[in-house]
Formats: C-alpha cells, structure tokens, sequence
C-alpha cells in the first residue's frame, strides 16, 4: 500500500503542492484531475521520491520513500514513473527496451516475460521495430510494459492519455484495467481531462492550485461535486445560481446566490416543461447536445437523440428528477 501524508512541495514562493494525503490500495486504480498547474506532475515526483518533499512523508508499506538528497540513485524499486515523453532508447527495438528493465534475470525467464509482456501491451506485431517506427501509442505502450516488467507493486503515469487518439486511448485504458486485475499492481494517474479516468479508476481526486480538493469514487464525484471546479473538471455541467431555479418551475433555495449544479442528462425534453429556445445543436455521434436559452441570462446543455431538432426552435425542458446538487463554492 502507498501511502501519502501531509505532503508539501513550494517552489522559491510557488506552492506546487498543499498538503496532499493520500492511500493507494494494492489493485486500485487512482486517477488525479486537475487543470494545468495544479500541481499534477509535482505529485507524481514526490509519489515516486523523485523530489523531495518540504514536509510530509511517502510510504510504500512500511518503508519511507525517500527523496533523492537522501540516496545516491533517485526513486523506489517498487514504485514506477511512466513520463509524458516515454524516455524509451532510440536505436533499439521495442522488444529490447522492455527486455533491458530484465537484464539482471535469466534469459530464459526473460523472453518468457517480455512476450508476456507484449501480448498484454499489445506490441508483439511491432516488437522488432525501434521507436520512431512505432506509434505515439505503441510507443506509450513500450514504456508501460518497460516500467512493469518487474512487477513493481506501484505504477504512476503522467497523462497516459492525453497524447493519444481515441482507438489508442482505449487501448491503454484497456490495458491498465487487464494490468491491475492480473498483477495486483497499484495504479496512479494524473490527468487533466477526466474522460477515461471516471471509466477507469476506482478513486477519483481533484487537485486544485495544488490542494486534493475532493476525493471519493468516480460516481460520487461527478454527481456530488464540492465545487464548480470540481464539476467542471469531471464533464459537461450546468452551473446556475439558485435565484434562477423559479425559471424551471423549480422552488428558489434561502441564499439566492448560491451555486446549483445541474449535469445535462438531468434535463429532458418534456410538452409539459419549460418553454426555452434551441441556441445550438452539437452532433455527438449516439445523441445531440442542445444549448438552449432559457432567459437572456441563463442557458442550459442537456443530451437527446431526438434527431428533428433545429436552432431557434422553441422546445420545453424539465427536470428528471427533483434532486438538485448544492455546490459549496
Ligand atoms: N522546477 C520548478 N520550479 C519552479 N516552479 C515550478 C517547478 N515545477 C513546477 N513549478 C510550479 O509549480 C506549480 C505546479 O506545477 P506542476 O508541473 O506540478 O503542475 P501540473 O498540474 O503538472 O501542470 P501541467 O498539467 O501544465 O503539466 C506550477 O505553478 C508550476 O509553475
């Protein structure tokens, strides 16, 4: 288990990291969102004792992580840091990149490893080619099979997704969820677009200006959001103050100003709801996403797959449900 306490990391006066905790369970997958500067990478480097931490302490077990003033070659055996830039070899094969992480194991067990490996990171067509023959997928794929090839109990990974196109991105969201089921590994990533993370991950964080802001399950955090950037960063929202509730026949809160948070498949298309009209209608391949005015100050996103809707129509909208989420900031 990694544990994370209290960790503090300011740079000269910039505070990149705020007292962060965290636990990561053997098997679990954890995915940390956050926009750029929140402190992402800078976690990722204290998790991994590539930096050292102002206060607070990293724990594999029961061992301290230490930080790189403290030993002569940086970083935990057991713990594994996949960079953006993959950091493969150039001029060998992808086979011999993941083959070098077991050059002090016996051939034998060796080539049985790597072309385990392979199959589950999907490389054994490109296995003989060096990296600038492969794609920017294959490529992340090599770096991830290179950082588990001695099973390390903890894998970290610096936007895995981000670089990707979609068919590569489900790829290694595939292949992180066969990873953790089949070797127990621990999994962290950082993101700043939580699309896969709520897919994939059994605990979702938010950083902000680098403080862990919420934590919880992804399910809980995308319907229970502690504030608007937390809504934001875990999808498409509607984000309105209380006072403007009445316009969708919905009862006004005691404080007028504050934030109500309202995802757009809480909305639906209803002859009996709230008359508003259409602003822009987005195709998005198994429904539509609709922008709709509902005053001249307030407009709403909800989902349909109503396929005869056009812009500047008049439509009517209600609530699914009366369940409203109250957004503390
Ligand atoms: N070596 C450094 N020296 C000074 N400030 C730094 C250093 N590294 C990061 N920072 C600052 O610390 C804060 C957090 O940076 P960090 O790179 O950890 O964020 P991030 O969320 O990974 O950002 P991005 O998504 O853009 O990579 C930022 O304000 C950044 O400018």
């Amino acid at each position: 288990m990694l544990t994370a306490k209290k960790l503090v990391k300011v740079y000269n006066t910039v505070p990149a990291v705020r007292n962060v905790s965290i636990t990561l369970e053997p098997g679990q997958i954890m995915a940390l969102v956050g926009a750029s500067g929140s402190g992402k990478s800078t976690l990722l480097n204290l998790l991994a004792g590539l930096t050292d931490a102002d206060t607070g302490e990293v724990r594999l077990n029961d061992e301290r992580v230490l930080g790189p003033s403290e030993v002569l070659v940086p970083g935990h055996k057991d713990i594994r840091l996949v960079h953006q830039e993959y950091q493969l070899m150039p001029n060998v094969s992808v086979r011999e990149n993941i083959a070098y992480a077991l050059r002090f194991f016996e051939k034998s067990y060796r080539d049985f490893r790597v072309n385990e490996l392979l199959k589950l990171c999907r490389l054994t067509d490109v296995q003989d080619r060096i990296p600038r023959q492969v794609s920017g997928g294959e490529k992340q794929r090599t770096a991830i099979a290179r950082a588990i090839a001695d099973k390390p109990a903890v894998l970290l990974l610096d936007e895995p997704f981000s670089h990707l196109d979609l068919p590569n991105r489900l790829i290694v969201r595939d292949l992180l969820f066969d990873l953790v089921r089949h070797e127990q590994t621990s999994c962290l990533f950082v993101t700043h677009d939580a699309t896969d993370a709520l897919s994939i991950a059994d605990t979702l964080g938010i950083l902000r200006d680098g403080k862990l802001i919420q934590l919880g399950t992804p399910v809980a955090v995308y319907h229970q959001p502690v504030t608007a950037y937390a809504a934001r960063m875990t999808g498409l929202v509607n984000i309105l103050k209380a006072k403007y509730l009445s316009l969708l026949d919905l009862p006004e809160s005691d404080n007028p100003e504050s934030l109500i948070c309202l995802r757009p498949e809480q909305l639906k298309l209803d002859d009996t709801g709230m008359p508003v009209t259409v602003r822009a209608v987005y195709f998005k391949g198994s429904h539509y996403e609709l922008d709709v005015a509902v005053s001249r100050y307030v407009s709403l996103r909800l989902l349909t797959s109503r396929t005869d809707i056009q812009v500047d129509q008049v439509v009517h909208i209600r609530l699914r449900d009366n369940e409203l989420w109250r957004l503390k900031g």
